[in-house]
């Protein structure tokens, strides 16, 4: 595993060559010239891509939230508007929105940075948003053991809307609910309210 800051996929990179190779087949098999000036560089730049698009299996998320500081602030704390790209499973298509965390930490809190590096740990790869939501609750609760974690994913599928049902606009939301969130609706309705302002 590479450090948490500046990662690439190193198996896209050690296998650069073959990936280079598929997709040029694939060019080919879809009715392209792959010799046409436009195309002969594409394998190597969708490669190159790749490594940043699909860093994520390069990092262990729960190390991105290894930095965290001693602090008696057992108060809401929030970060909204956490901006993701990933990939759908299913279609290896983008999907794209923003993501809100909010959780009361119980005498450690996070960097705050690191909520937005476990965001890209997180999507950078192949997913679906229910993951990504649920994933980053579970990894708030493991590694900074807070009273309680939101989360509040949206996110535009291009799987449906250039494609398939094409329905442009339409937004998933999903949620994660752990701990003191569960109990407390006053809680919930505190944090909703602050990632609408
Ligand atoms: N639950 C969930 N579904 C997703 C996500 N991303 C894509 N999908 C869905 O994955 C499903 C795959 O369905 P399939 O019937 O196997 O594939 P398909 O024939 O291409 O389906 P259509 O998109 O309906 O044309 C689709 O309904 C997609 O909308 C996600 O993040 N979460
Ligand atoms: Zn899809």
């Amino acid at each position: 595993m590479s450090g948490v800051k500046d990662y690439r996929n190193e198996l896209v990179a050690q296998n650069r060559e073959q990936i280079e190779q598929h997709i040029r087949e694939i060019l080919r098999l879809i009715g392209e010239d792959v010799d046409r000036e436009g195309l002969i560089d594409t394998p190597a730049r969708v490669t190159r891509m790749y490594e940043e698009i699909f860093a994520g299996y390069q990092v262990d998320p729960r190390d991105v939230l290894g930095v965290t500081f001693d602090e008696q602030h057992e108060e809401l704390v929030i970060v909204k508007d956490i901006v993701y790209y990933s990939q759908c499973e299913h279609h290896m298509a983008p999907f794209f929105g923003n993501v809100h965390i909010g959780y009361i930490p119980s005498g450690k809190i996070a960097g705050l940075s690191k909520l937005a590096r476990l965001v890209e740990a997180v999507t950078r790869k192949l997913q679906v948003q229910e993951r990504i939501t649920s994933e980053i609750a579970d990894i708030m609760m493991e590694t900074l053991q807070p009273h309680g974690v939101m989360v509040i994913v949206d996110g535009q599928h291009l799987c449906m809307c250039s494609r398939g049902v094409k329905k442009p606009g339409s937004k998933t939301m999903t949620s994660a609910v752990r701990g003191s969130f569960l109990k407390d609706a006053a809680l919930r309705a505190e944090f909703l309210s602050l990632v609408k302002e």
